[in-house]
């Protein structure tokens, strides 16, 4: 029979605070149970938006409720159900950091053990003489920002002087990243691509895992909004990965979304790139239709993370995922004999917990299609055993890291 696997990653969709949750200070976090809760109590109604209870009929068949209760003991408000239809656990993290390519790579087979570094909270955060030698190198006269910030406040704040100034504004956040907004047309995107590659080799000393370029527009406070050509600069993972172990074997791997950045582009035979959660459901669609045997199709839904969860927009949140539930029988009715999909997450990001960083939680690891099992999965203590699992299920030698789930 002819094999596919799937992975949607719902990015930040955390289902519980992680066994180790007190080391990071997210002993509270419940991105799932606290959206669930909100929404229970009429707190997360929007006008135009939605209202009510948490609607997600479809992800608690495939035993989403079940997941979380795993995780924490209990079914999120609205997600109570009599019968699942798929294989369901909550996954604990096994890398140091609650960072978008550590949550990937260890889902990919490979745990990220030792730290990256990270900036100090202080102002300016980042070291002089890094600061020194990028002015040095690309010309610049000087940065704004040199701080943590959330990416749309700073812009805010620093917008019309980056306009005016020509300074781009450099900031961080509790992830290892170093971000670099600065404006599409008055800054120029090639432009500001091509700073983001000299921090990136510049940082190597500092072991910062990303550096993001931020492009944006607008000419006034209150009017600025980031654009689609974000990029990510990433540091290769430190082994292989289940990608870099298909794509030797000669097999497929189609990255949709930002999988490719997030892996520095390494075990990818295919990129197709996407706007938002609903044009990457669509692109995630067309590829159950076209993905040949032996491949893996890796979408990151990467709004959950960047407009809602770092935005602490519970309703924003909650819309959006009942917009993905409600895309997902489509996603259902397209699969074929032998294949086996995938829903998790990379870190959590509670869009109810202080500040706007991600928080260390359980992910849910739903396992579904014609050649997943039903029933739990129990708690897996590495994100590593979802990757052995679809290892084992395309038919590739173990992986050096993690337990099949079945
Ligand atoms: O606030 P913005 O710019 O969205 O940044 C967020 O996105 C980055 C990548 O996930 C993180 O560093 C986080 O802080
Ligand atoms: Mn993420
Ligand atoms: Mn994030």
């Amino acid at each position: 029979m002819e094999r596919r696997a799937f992975i949607l990653v719902m990015d930040s969709f955390g289902i519980g605070a992680a066994p180790d949750a007190a080391r990071f200070g997210d002993e509270a976090a419940d991105t799932l149970g606290h959206i669930a809760a909100a929404c229970a109590s009429g707190l997360a109604d929007r006008p135009g938006l939605r209202a009510g209870p948490l609607r997600l009929p479809n992800l608690a068949q495939l035993g989403l409720g079940r997941a979380a209760e795993l995780a924490t003991g209990h079914i999120p408000a609205g997600l109570q159900i009599a019968h699942v239809s798929g294989a369901f656990g909550a996954a604990a993290e096994k890398s140091a950091g609650k960072d978008t390519p550590s949550g990937h790579w260890e889902m990919a087979g490979c745990p990220v053990p030792v730290d990256w570094g990270y900036f100090p909270q202080s102002v300016p955060a980042f070291p002089a003489d890094f600061v020194a030698a990028f002015l040095k190198e690309t010309g610049l006269p000087g940065i704004l920002g040199n701080c943590h910030a959330s990416g749309t406040e700073i812009l805010d704040r620093l917008g019309e002087e980056h306009i005016r100034t020509g300074y781009p504004i450099c900031y961080t956040s509790a992830d290892s990243v170093f971000q670099v907004a600065a404006h599409e047309v008055h800054f120029g995107l090639e432009r500001l691509l091509a700073i983001c590659a000299v921090a990136k080799r510049l940082l190597e000393p500092w072991r910062i895992a990303r550096v993001i370029a931020r492009p944006f527009l607008g000419e006034a406070r209150g009017t600025f909004i980031r654009t689609a050509n974000r990029r990510d600069l990433t540091t290769p993972p430190p082994e292989d990965t289940l990608l870099d172990r298909l794509v030797a074997e000669g097999r497929e791997v189609i990255s949709v979304g930002k999988i490719a950045d997030i892996f520095g582009g390494r075990g990818i035979s295919r990129k197709v790139k996407a706007a938002d959660n609903q044009a990457l459901f669509d692109a995630t669609l067309d590829c159950v239709a076209t993905a040949p045997a032996g491949s893996l199709t890796f979408t990151n839904f990467v709004d959950f993370d960047t407009l809602f969860g770092h935005r602490r927009d519970v309703a924003g949140y909650a819309a959006a995922l009942e917009a993905f539930d409600t895309r997902l029988p489509a996603f259902l009715a397209a699969l074929r004999p032998g294949d086996l999909a995938l829903i998790s997450a990379d870190h959590g990001c509670d869009p109810t917990a202080p500040g706007s960083d991600h928080t260390r939680e359980f992910v849910p690891a739903l396992f579904f299609g014609p050649a997943a099992p039903v029933g739990s999965l129990g708690r897996r203590d590495s994100f590593a055993d979802l990757g052995q699992t679809l290892a084992a299920h395309l038919g590739l030698d173990r992986l050096a890291h993690g337990e099949a789930c079945f």
